[in-house]
């Protein structure tokens, strides 16, 4: 898979461990940024990496800010991208399995490298679980982007 990654300033120190976990499983990574640690606007992260996945340009996305929240608010706004804002293994594998998430936030003022390194790993090796009650809910999730869409 080619997953894009994105951060702002407070996610930055993270991502570099994040990379090797994701090179390491045999995915290719797009860096959209941010590149140094200067104040920078999450927004302006979450949004390319949910237009690469939303594109097709990549087949899922993960986004750091301090908390992940930021991200996350941001990433929901953009019509199919389903973030979720993770920071334990469980809801990891959870949120592939039930949600068919397709953005991964997390906080790196709130977890350590060593349990996200964890989170990716759960994540990107979770397949949606599909089945009638999961792909009816998420499809109740394309219903509500699309009543907004076209008001
Ligand atoms: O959006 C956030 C908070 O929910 C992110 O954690 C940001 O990274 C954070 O707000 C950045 O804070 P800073 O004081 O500008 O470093």
């Amino acid at each position: 898979m080619k997953i894009a990654v994105g951060t702002d300033h407070a996610g930055i120190r993270l991502k570099e461990d994040i990379i090797a976990v994701i090179e390491g499983m045999g995915h290719q990574v797009a860096d959209v940024g941010c590149g140094c640690t200067d104040s920078v606007d999450y927004p302006d992260y979450a949004l390319p990496v949910c237009e690469l996945v939303t594109k097709g340009e990549a087949d899922r996305g993960i986004l750091i800010c301090g908390t992940g929240i930021g991200m996350s608010i941001a990433a929901n706004k953009v019509p199919g991208i389903r973030c979720a804002l993770v920071h334990d293994v469980f809801s990891a594998i959870a949120t592939r399995e039930h949600n068919d998430s397709n953005v991964l936030a997390m906080g790196e003022r709130v977890i350590g490298p060593g349990l996200a390194q964890e989170i990716v790993k759960a994540w990107l090796g979770t397949e949606f679980s599909g089945g009638e009650r999961h792909v009816g809910r998420v499809n109740k999730i394309k219903a509500i982007e699309e009543r907004y869409l076209h008001n």
